[in-house]
Order: structure tokens, then sequence, then C-alpha cells
């Protein structure tokens, strides 16, 4: 590294002092900490963003957000060339450069790990940088430290490209490096076009029974509120009316939001008995997730929720139907067997009637710890992966070898079969594939996803909602010493340690019918997660406040087992 190079980062480290006595780490998706201590790890990672890019020699993405974090928390993710998280192998790397004590250890990290990756470090290859943030009042400092970052790097380019939705700065990166059109405009261009594709394709047969087309969304006083204002201006067929938009002084994620509403139960601020049979969803506070639900008719602060394991179901049901309208029977062109390995990714939270139901549909099913890094992986080795966790992350990802399968196919019915059913299947499954966000979970894409499928089957929410039945569960997050004392296995169901503690959870989890517990440390609180299943609700909640309880003994502030 040249003498210049050296300074330039000294000196620009050097402005910014890691926070004392804490030990940031990468995380489920990124840095994540009270805003008014992450300027130090956001310029080291506006550092590592530019080394990526590098590396890859590619653009890479640095988004700066805190997702369905409390409003004074914020965040830092680097999205990958693919459009993908950040390569897992470089985890570690991000946690010894956010953790370093000075500007010289950092300085020592860095050429050490330029050596070891062999970084082009020759001042011919530039990084490029595409910047976003969501709308947290801390975003434009962190997003200017970002830049001081990236800019110790010399020839390293950054493009601000304003307040985004998490998923558009991912689907803008992948467009990038696919050399597509990569902007917000194309964004809105693609996503509405596709839906209008899908909504033209809808059967005669249920055009004709008139479902609700009105969908009411609550923005979580976040990003994707501002976002779906402007897109659903460009949508014919679908009427959305936005609440907690974030421009009505609500304060994000607070009292609203996708996991507000998902983990708890109840219906969002600005939402009640007036809501009674409507069809409402919830979006994130980065809106890279989404949930539905409807508000209960016997209580109108409760809900019927509608999560991410309903929607997987309802987009394998969907594609499951469209591959056999594909190939069906009889048709002799032996190319016309879809051949398409369909697949699901879930994690331990998804509910028992979830993963029952899509094995019953004949799919293979698959488990992953949390966190959409490891889901995306997983789905990306099958021609059609579709993942989501419960909480309403997730996507689904099409091959690049199935999709030119596709489009020769659907370019053969049109000279042999224009206008067949084969084809208008090959062209709706072509249009999910420009819909969903292939990069990431997108809670705007899934939304118009839904909605399509649903004016597709003629289906109101409560019809979707009965496709099974949810058994009774129960989240819960407790504070304790030291969140990393407990470490899990086998996709986060088994806990290793701290000694004993499984077993104790197995003790009360067979005093429950149907009983299902397992307790992981967060990624990205710093709590300790239960979740909880059993045959009735009361059941669930009295397992997970009694796992609690034990989480409390082993690891609380009061412990006893230490
Ligand atoms: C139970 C739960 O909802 N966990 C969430 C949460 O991760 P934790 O590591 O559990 O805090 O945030 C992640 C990022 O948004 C998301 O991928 C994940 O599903
Ligand atoms: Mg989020």
């Amino acid at each position: 590294m040249k003498e210049e190079q050296r300074l330039l980062l000294l000196q620009s480290s050097s402005l910014f002092a890691p926070p004392e006595g804490v030990k940031l780490s990468y995380g489920t998706a990124g840095f994540r900490a009270d805003a008014s201590i992450l300027k130090s790890t956001v310029h080291r990672v506006g550092i590592l963003t530019a080394l990526r890019s590098l590396k890859t020699r590619s653009v890479v993405g640095l988004m700066i957000t805190a997702s369905h974090n409390k409003v004074t928390d914020n965040g830092v993710k680097i999205v990958d060339p693919s459009g993908g998280m950040l390569s897992q192998e470089w985890e570690p790397f991000a946690d010894q450069l956010a953790n370093a004590e000075t500007p010289e250890a950092l300085l020592s990290l860095i050429t050490e790990f330029i050596e070891k990756e062999k970084i082009p470090f020759d001042g011919v290859q530039t990084a490029e940088i595409l910047l976003g943030r969501d709308t947290r009042p801390s975003g434009e400092s962190l997003l200017e430290a970002a830049k001081q970052g990236i800019s110790s790097i010399f020839g390293a380019m950054a493009h601000d490209l304003g307040i985004l939705t998490t998923p558009q700065l991912h689907w803008m990166v992948r467009a990038r490096n696919k050399s597509m059109a990569a902007t917000e405009p194309a964004y809105f261009e693609q996503i509405s076009s596709s839906f209008r594709c899908l909504v033209e394709l809808i059967p005669n047969e249920t055009k004709s029974n008139k479902m609700d087309n009105r969908v009411v969304v609550d923005g979580a006083d976040g990003v994707g509120g501002e976002k779906l204002e402007v897109l659903k201006n460009m949508l014919t067929g679908l009427v959305i009316e936005v609440r907690n938009t974030g421009k009505g002084g609500g304060l994000l994620n607070d009292g609203v939001g996708a996991d507000y509403v998902q983990k708890e139960k109840v219906v969002p601020r600005g939402f009640g008995s007036n809501d009674i049979g409507i069809r409402c969803a919830s979006l994130d506070g980065d809106a890279d997730r989404i949930v539905y639900f409807t508000v209960s008719d016997n209580s109108s602060s409760r809900i019927d929720l509608v999560d991410g394991d309903k929607m997987l179901s309802l987009f394998a049901l969907f594609i499951k139907e469209q591959l056999s309208i594909l190939t069906k029977e009889g048709n002799e062109n032996p190319n016309n067997n879809s051949q398409a390995r369909l697949g699901v990714v879930q994690t331990a939270y998804a509910n028992g009637a979830s993963t029952d139901y899509l094995k019953q549909l004949g799919l293979e099913v698959i488990f992953t710890p949390t966190g959409v890094k490891h889901l995306h992986e997983k789905a990306a080795q099958f021609d059609i992966g579709i993942y989501f966790e419960a909480n309403g992350h997730g996507t689904i990802l099409f091959s690049e070898f199935w999709l030119s399968w596709l489009e020769a196919r659907n370019n053969e019915f049109s000279l042999v079969s224009e206008g067949s059913e084969q084809q208008k299947a090959a062209l709706r499954l072509l249009s999910v594939s420009k819909l969903i966000n292939q990069a990431v979970g997108d809670a705007l894409s899934s939304l118009l996803l839904v909605e399509a499928i649903l004016q597709h089957k003629g289906w109101s929410i409560h019809k979707w909602n009965k496709l099974y039945q949810d058994l009774p569960s129960r989240q819960l997050k407790v504070k304790v010493v030291d969140r990393t004392a407990v470490t899990t296995t086998n996709a986060e169901t088994i806990a290793v340690s701290p000694p004993g503690i499984q077993e104790a959870i197995d003790a009360e989890t067979a005093k429950y019918s149907k009983g299902r517990c397992f307790i992981r440390p967060s990624g990205t609180e710093d709590v300790i997660r239960v979740y909880a299943e059993a045959s009735t609700q009361e059941s669930a909640n009295s397992l997970a406040g009694s796992v609690a309880k034990i989480v409390d003994r082993f690891l609380g502030f009061g412990s006893s087992e230490q």
C-alpha cells in the first residue's frame, strides 16, 4: 500500500473514535445499535465496502437502516454485487474492523486483509458504491460518515441515492451489475408493469366475480409508506390506502409496523373496529418485510394475522398450479417437462401447521437458521426457491437457467399455440419473476404479488387464511446479562449452551400437548428470543412464559445458575 494511502486511512479514521466498552457484531443483518455510537462503525464499513467493491470488481451497496428497531437505533449493512447480503466469509473481518481500538490497529488489519484476500490495490481498479438510507433522523449524519470511509480509499466513488427502502437498494445494486437500468423509476416501472401483466392474465371466470380490490397498508411511519404513496398511483386494478406514511407525525416502528403487528398480534396505530372485514397489511420500518392481517370481529384491538408462512404457502400454491398447467399431461414435446426443482425454505419460527401444509402439497421443505442471508443462500439452490420467515421476510428466486428455459417455451408457444393456457401459465411465471424482487425480500413487490394472486384466484383474505389453521404460538424477549452465552445448533432449535438449559426447556415443553419451544440470541436486539407453540393459545403463552423464566434463571441479572 502506497504511503499516501496509508496516511489518508490513518487521518480519516482518527476522526471517528470507536465506542468505549462495546463489542459490535455484524449480526443477523449488519451492525445495529443506538445511533449515537455508530459513526465510527459506519465509517469503517465504508472502508470495508470499498474493499468489497475492489475485491469483486463490481458495484456494491451500503444501506443505513435499523429495519424494525426503534427510531433511536440505526445500523449499516453491505449489499453484495449479486444484490444479496454481504458474503458471510467477510463478516469476521467486518467485526474486527468495527472493534479495532486505534487507527494504527485498523490500518494493520486492512493491510493484512488486502494481502490475504489479494485485493487489487494498484489504483487501476476503482471501487464504486451505491448508498441509501431509511428515514431515521440519524441517517443523514451516518451516511456522511460512510462517505468519509469510502473516500479514504483512493479513487473510490460513492453514489448517494438518498432515502430508499432496503430492497430498492439491493435491487439497484443487482441491476447495476447486470448492466440494467438501476434507478428508482426503473424499479417502480418493472414492478408496476409486471403486476399489470398478471392482472391482465386473470382467468375470465374469476374476473367476473368482483372481489374487493382494496387493501389498507400500515406504512410503519417509515420509508415504505412514503414509497407506496408513489407506487400506488402507477397501478390499475388495485386501490391502496396507506396509513402511517411517516408524514402525519407518528414515530417510526412505534406501535406500528410488521414486527410489532406480527409479534404482538394487535392492530397498528390508526387501525381499529372501523376496519373489521378489510384486507390490511403492515410493512416494517425499511420495507423489506410485510405481513397481512384483519381486525378481529370480537375485539377491535386484536388481529387475525396472515404471516410470512401464509404468504409462502400462497406463492407456492400459485407457482405449483402454473407449473402443472405449463407441463400438462398429453403434451408430446419432451422439452416441455418443466423439470423445475421447486423448493421452500423456512426457519424454526415457521408455524408447524405451515410446514405440514407445504409437505402435503408435495413440496421439498428445508430449514435454516434465522436471517435472510441463510434462507436466500439455500433457496438459490433450487430452480424456483421460495423462502419466507414467519415475520414476513422472504422472496422467490428463479434460476437463470430455468428462466431461459421458460423464455424458450414461451417463444415456442407464440409460434404453435398463441394464447393457449400453457402460454398464459408461462407468461404468468415470467411476470412473477419480474415482479418479485430477485435480490432480497421486498415488502412492496410481495404486496403486489399477493394482491395479483388473490385476484387471480378470486379469494378474499379470509379464504386465503383458511389454507391451514396456525397452531397457537407466542414469542417473548428476555433481557439477560450476556445473550451470547446461548449458542444453538440444528437450525437454532437446540441450545447447546449454557449447559442444562435445553434439558430444562425440554422438560417444560413435554408438559404441553403439541408443545414446541426454542430459544436463541437475537442478532438485532440485546435479548434472548423465546418461541413457543402448543395446542391452545393459553398453553402457548404459558409455555413461553415458563421458558422465559428458565432463561432468566440461567442468564438473567439475578441468575443463580452462573
Ligand atoms: C424472530 C425474528 O423476527 N427475527 C428477525 C430479527 O432477527 P433476530 O436475530 O431474531 O433479532 O431481525 C432479522 C433482520 O430483520 C430477521 O431476519 C429475523 O427474522
Ligand atoms: Mg426490515
